[in-house]
């Protein structure tokens, strides 16, 4: 299956000569949620921009079911709905007007029907005859959203979408990015929650320094990079590890009343049993013990410092 999205050897440099983008291959799969994730200025927002013809690359290409973002710049810009991070949505236009026109926009049949269903699945259509500049901040992302989407977009890119929105507004949207996802609708999304990431997306994209450092499988990425931790909570604390335990990565914690070994989740032989038998030996007897699996935050942020 051709990918939706591809983006070859892309590369921007801005006018002020910084280079924000250097030798991006991505392919985007349909149907898939993917999640870009990278701390600020990593060039996030940049790459959205470029796919959705905003920046114009310096160089590589991208092309969107086959459009050359360039060269066929309203077939390829015509299959996507973005939700910018800035909110600069403040117009005298009522929310209604404002998702009929973009619709148009694309040259899309009117369906008030269609339209109606949005609005009402972003809890909007109350507000429907408001103005955009008295709504709150988020019932101005909501608009934003249904502007995004008012062209039936095969391809929805999120640029940081939860980012200061209330808990309502967050499960409206992601309950939205799941009816989309049922629908055939490809989602990009960049995020600071990992969490999140966690939860929706499908793949993980991680990007640094302009530079794509990892795209994998959500659940690969957990398996293979993860790590787990036993905690055993000491009966009595202890100044310092005995001897004989320096092959294992092992951590005084809590003023030496916590031991903590971590191990890698995949290796044939954890070493567990040892390690209990190795404290026997040392009279060193815990009175609970816990196991914990590393999240795709402690892999992300490993990730981005070992590329710092
Ligand atoms: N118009 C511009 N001119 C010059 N430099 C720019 C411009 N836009 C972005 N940059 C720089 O390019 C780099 C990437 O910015 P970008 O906004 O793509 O990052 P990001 O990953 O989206 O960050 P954040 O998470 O903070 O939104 C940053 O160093 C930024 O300062």
């Amino acid at each position: 299956m051709h990918p939706i999205i591809s983006v070859k050897q892309l590369g921007k440099q801005y006018a002020s000569g910084h280079s924000a983008l250097a030798d991006i291959n991505l392919d985007i799969h349909k149907g898939e949620i993917f999640a870009l994730l990278g701390p600020n200025g990593a060039g996030k927002t940049t790459l959205i921009s470029i796919i959705c013809g905003i920046v114009n690359p310096s160089h590589g290409g991208v092309t969107v079911d086959g459009n050359d973002i360039l060269t066929s710049y309203r077939a390829s810009r015509s299959l996507i709905g973005l939700v910018p991070q800035e909110l600069f949505t403040n117009t005298f236009e009522t929310v209604w007007a404002t998702v009929t026109f973009s619709r148009g926009l694309f040259g899309k049949p009117a369906n008030p029907a269609y339209l109606e269903q949005l609005l009402r699945s972003l809890s909007l259509w109350e507000k429907k005859d408001s103005k955009i500049m008295a709504l709150s901040g988020g019932m101005k992302r909501r608009v934003l959203i249904a502007k995004a989407l008012a062209h039936e977009p095969k391809i929805l890119f999120l640029d940081e979408p939860t980012a200061g929105v209330d808990v309502d507004l967050r499960r409206d949207m992601w309950n939205l990015v799941r009816k989309l996802r049922e629908q055939g609708v490809t989602i990009i999304l960049t995020t600071h929650y990992i969490e999140e990431a966690e939860e929706m997306a499908d793949r993980i994209g991680v990007i640094n320094k302009g530079r794509l450092i990892l795209v994998e499988n959500k659940h690969s990425l957990i398996n293979k990079l993860g790590k787990k931790q036993l905690t055993l909570h000491l009966q009595t604390a202890i100044s310092a590890l005995p001897n004989g335990l320096d092959h294992y990565e092992l951590e005084l914690t809590d003023n030496g009343s916590q031991l903590v070994y971590t191990y890698d989740v995949h290796a044939q032989h954890t070493g567990i049993a040892e390690l209990l038998k190795t404290l026997n030996d040392h009279q060193i007897d815990f009175k609970d013990l816990q196991s914990s699996q590393s999240s795709l935050e402690d892999i992300f942020v490993n990730l981005v410092r070992e590329h710092a």
